[in-house]
């Protein structure tokens, strides 16, 4: 694992969400994606050398809606960049945690991503995230 790759924030409304980190950074989002597979638009905001993804909930079964109804609006996960994503998740494995999808999948910004369980990681949801080239 090298980098914090983002940090995911999960809002209630995007568009409500925007102008309110868009204040906060002095910049607009520079990157909007949905991503249909995980439920889920996104909004991507850069600060200095980090980046921050706002999520909010496509339909009612999305993991940001079910997070949202029991936590409420805040951090979903913490997203590292790595370099061998697939190496990454066996080196994971073998040294205990749960591994939610072992074979990585398409995420937004052009990644592939996996994610780990937060039950195994002390409550943090982890994404790892390798660039596709
Ligand atoms: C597009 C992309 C990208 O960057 O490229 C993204 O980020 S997509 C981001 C959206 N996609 C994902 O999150 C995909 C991976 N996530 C998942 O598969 C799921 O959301 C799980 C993490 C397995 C949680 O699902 P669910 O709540 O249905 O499962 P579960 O019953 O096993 O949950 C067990 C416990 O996990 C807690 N829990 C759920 N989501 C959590 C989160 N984000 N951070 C910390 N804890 C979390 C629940 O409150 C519950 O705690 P208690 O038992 O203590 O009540
Ligand atoms: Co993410």
């Amino acid at each position: 694992m090298r980098k914090i790759e983002h940090i995911g924030i999960a809002v209630n409304d995007l568009e409500v969400s925007n102008l309110v980190f868009e204040k906060l950074f002095g910049a607009p989002a520079y990157k909007f994606e949905e991503v249909e597979s995980e439920g889920v638009k996104t909004s991507f905001f850069k600060n200095g050398p980090n980046k921050i993804e706002l999520l909010a909930a496509t339909h009612p079964d999305s993991p940001i809606a079910k997070f949202i109804a029991k936590k409420g609006e805040g951090i979903h996960h913490i997203a590292f960049d790595v370099e061998d994503i697939v190496s990454e998740i066996e080196r994971l494995k073998k040294e205990g945690f749960v591994v939610l999808n072992e074979i990585p999948k398409k995420g937004a910004d052009n990644k592939l991503v996996a994610f780990l369980h937060p039950k195994s990681t002390n409550g943090v949801l982890i994404e790892l995230c390798q660039e596709i080239k």
